[in-house]
């Protein structure tokens, strides 16, 4: 059976949506072994997922970006011998893998869409318009960090499974001084949304009606950089070639020209609705679903559908 070790920098009192969907990865792959930085008591209950078997720590809690985090996969593989390692595909997870694969003389892959027990893996690439499949070539696992939206999570509840410390501490390289938790927004995260509502410059800084369908939908909000650059949302909610990639379940682009730098982080999307009054935008080009007509009329359209739907 493919033994998977499933990398989270921390794990708090509930799963992610992309900690589930990988912990869906794992199961459907083979047995899981979580290794985790940081792992509250209420932590391992959270792992109690069809498929994980036991859980790895280090001796004391470790945050990212502490190169220690490293260190702590490196320790759960020799444990383990493991065929792949998986983690979800964030900034400080890649750097944190990356040091692994480095010290294990393994092969990364990251921003996968999917990966086999047999250690290869597939990624989209050249802005979404090539899919390809790399195979590792060495002896050892394949690591890869596997972009949100790629698997329905299905985590399904079983034990707590068995948690054991390793060897491994933090480094002195990095000390946490403070942490603040961010209030939450009420909305999911922009990366790991399944629906994601994204506006442009035909919204001329009036979001109310993208507000309410997001709203409607439960849905992250996105922008074009001419959207971020004109501060009507933060840089953070910038999609594109220079902002964040996502492959939301579906994509509402609304009053968004579509022109190629917004197209290359959004054109994995599973279905991609168009709102445009230009019937020529290019973003016509790519949409599932394309509507010509202003804004300010169809929006207000969806979103009286959309309530007298929920009644
Ligand atoms: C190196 C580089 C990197 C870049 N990176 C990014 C990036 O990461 N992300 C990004 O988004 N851009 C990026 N850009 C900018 C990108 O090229 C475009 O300029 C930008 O995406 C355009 O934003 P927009 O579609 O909101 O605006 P516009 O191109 O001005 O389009 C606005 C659209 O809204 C429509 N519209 C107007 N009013 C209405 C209405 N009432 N109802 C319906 N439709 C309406 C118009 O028909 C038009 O199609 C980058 C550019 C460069 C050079």
């Amino acid at each position: 059976m493919t033994q998977v070790l499933v990398f989270f920098d921390r794990v708090v009192d509930h799963l992610t949506p992309a900690q589930a969907e990988l912990l869906t990865h794992a199961d459907a792959l083979g047995e899981a072994v979580v290794v985790a930085g940081s792992l509250p008591p209420a932590g391992a209950e959270a792992l109690a997922v069809h498929g994980v078997t036991g859980v790895l720590t280090g001796a004391d809690s470790i945050y990212a970006p502490d190169p220690a985090l490293a260190d702590l996969v490196v320790a759960a593989a020799a444990e383990l011998d493991p065929d792949l390692i998986l983690g979800p595909d964030t900034p400080d997870t890649v750097d944190a893998l990356s040091r692994a694969a480095v010290a294990l003389d393994a092969g990364l892959i990251t921003g996968a869409n999917g990966v086999t027990g047999s250690g290869s893996g597939t990624k989209s690439v050249l802005a979404g318009s090539w899919r390809t499949t790399a195979q590792i070539s060495e002896d050892g696992p394949l690591l890869a960090t596997l972009r949100p939206n790629t698997a329905s999570q299905q985590a399904i509840a079983a034990e707590v499974p068995e948690v054991v410390a390793l060897e491994v501490a933090a480094s002195s390289a990095v000390e946490i001084l403070e942490e603040t938790e961010l209030p939450p927004s009420g909305r999911p995260d922009l990366t790991e949304a399944s629906t994601v509502v994204a506006f442009g410059r035909g919204v001329e800084g009036d979001l109310r009606l993208v507000e309410q369908l997001a709203e409607e939908l439960g849905a992250a909000l996105g922008a074009s950089r001419v959207a971020t650059d004109a501060g009507w949302i933060d840089h953070s909610a910038q999609v594109g070639q220079t902002g964040v990639t996502v492959s939301p379940q579906l994509y509402i682009s609304v009053g968004i020209s579509g022109a190629v730098h917004q197209r290359a982080g959004m054109q994995t999307s599973g279905t991609i609705v168009a709102i445009n009054k230009d019937e020529d935008a290019p973003v016509f080009e790519i949409a599932d679903f394309g509507v010509v007509g202003d804004l300010n009329d169809v929006l207000p359209q969806m979103i009286d559908e959309l309530r007298r739907r929920k009644g």
